[in-house]
């Protein structure tokens, strides 16, 4: 028998209950769910990552939806036991969803949302934050002045690489892949190489644009290439940035065999999943290959790193909080709640807010 989790109650005599398994920015979620007359409870408990028996007490006897969070693993026993509570509903608060085991949730009826959009501009800027920050070597820089050591300017400090004229790469163009790419190629005038399983035309017909624009003011105009393999942006792309969903086809996308087809001072920015890198190929990479660097927001076996990162200077990593501006996450976990209420039909008027709602 699992310990009972503490938790906060909301509206006590509401008539659903809906279960946050974590206590999410802002009040706007609370106050649509209290509007549609549910008791929320929100979890309290300090652990940072609850496990599959703690939710399993949370849903209790009674519960009709769930919002819960990425680090938690919604299979077969979680969706099992909130059908068995009268639930319908479960959003993840997060666009990825690999987390979730979508089968098992359609198998006992309950449906299952994500949080897509709020968080592209949020998530995109992070990576164009890492990718400078690497090119520009600035956790280095940082760590050397807090150091006392820098005695002059001097031609060789710090030396790192512009990025105007060099090559983007995104690997998958989704949202997120487009949003970092157009402001790597608006911002730093880059050329972009993409690949993804799908044609990126917004993207394309961006570039194209802005191309022209360019070059209409006397400026040497951005190009864009979609690649017809992943390799090729390997090959060609001076910083690269990954943005695909994290899926068998995805796992271990980056491997030895594919870093070592890398430029040797080539940048790689991961801010999709950590299981997308082999982690241990990128250290043994990072180590025999001092220029080449990486600005990592997640990890493969998270909340650790894998041995020999955390030492390494040529590696920026910080704990996945690409979707961490205040806009985005209020925006999350409005979303979430949205899809808990819409997947249960609790809305009374549907019409007013139907647009703001994003489903899997
Ligand atoms: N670090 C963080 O805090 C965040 C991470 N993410 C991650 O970013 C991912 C992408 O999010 P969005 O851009 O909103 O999703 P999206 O669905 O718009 O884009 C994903 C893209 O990946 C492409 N793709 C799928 N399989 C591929 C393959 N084998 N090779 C190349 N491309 C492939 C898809 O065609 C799609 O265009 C999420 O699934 C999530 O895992 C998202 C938000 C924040
Ligand atoms: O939304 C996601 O998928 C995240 O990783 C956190 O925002």
């Amino acid at each position: 028998m699992a310990k009972p989790v503490s938790i906060e109650v909301w509206n006590p005599s509401g008539k659903y209950r809906v279960v946050s398994t974590k206590s999410m920015p802002g009040t706007r979620w609370i106050n649509l769910l209290i509007a549609q007359d549910c008791r929320v409870e929100i979890c309290t408990e300090k652990k940072t990552i609850l496990s599959v028996e703690d939710i399993v007490a949370l849903i209790g006897d009674k519960c009709d939806g769930v919002i819960g969070q990425l680090t938690e693993d919604w299979g077969e026993t979680l969706f099992a036991a909130l059908s068995r509570a009268g639930g319908k509903a479960f959003s993840n608060m997060a666009v990825g969803y690999n987390n979730v085991d979508v089968n098992a949730a359609n198998k006992y009826g309950v449906a299952v949302g994500n949080t897509p959009g709020v968080l592209t501009e949020t998530t995109a800027e992070l990576a164009a934050s890492l990718s400078l920050a690497a090119a520009r070597r600035i956790v280095e820089a940082d760590e050397f002045m807090r150091a006392g050591l820098y005695d002059g300017w001097l031609p060789y400090l710090f030396v790192g690489n512009l990025l105007k004229g060099q090559t983007v790469g995104v690997i998958g163009a989704g949202r997120i892949g487009s949003a970092y790419a157009r402001m790597m190629v608006e911002g730093f005038k880059m050329n972009l190489i993409y690949y993804d399983l799908y044609q990126a035309t917004r993207l394309e017909k961006f570039v194209t644009a802005y191309g022209a624009f360019l070059q209409a003011n006397g400026e040497q105009p951005v190009t864009w290439k979609r690649a017809s393999s992943m390799d090729e942006v390997l090959r060609e792309a001076d910083v690269i940035s990954l943005h695909p969903v994290l899926d068998k086809t995805t796992y271990h996308l980056i491997n030895k065999e594919r870093l070592s087809t890398m430029k040797k001072e080539a940048i790689l920015v991961n801010c999709s999943r950590g299981p997308v890198v082999d982690e241990v190929a990128l250290v043994e990479h990072l180590k025999q290959n001092p220029k080449f660097r990486v600005g990592l927001d997640v990890f493969e076996d998270e909340p650790y790193m894998k041995p020999g990162l955390a030492e390494l200077k040529n590696a920026i990593v910080v704990p996945h909080i690409a979707s961490a501006s205040k806009w985005t996450r209020e925006g999350m976990a409005t979303l979430a709640a949205l899809n808990v209420l819409v997947c249960q039909d609790l809305i009374i008027e549907l019409h007013l807010i139907l647009d703001q709602v994003q489903f899997i």
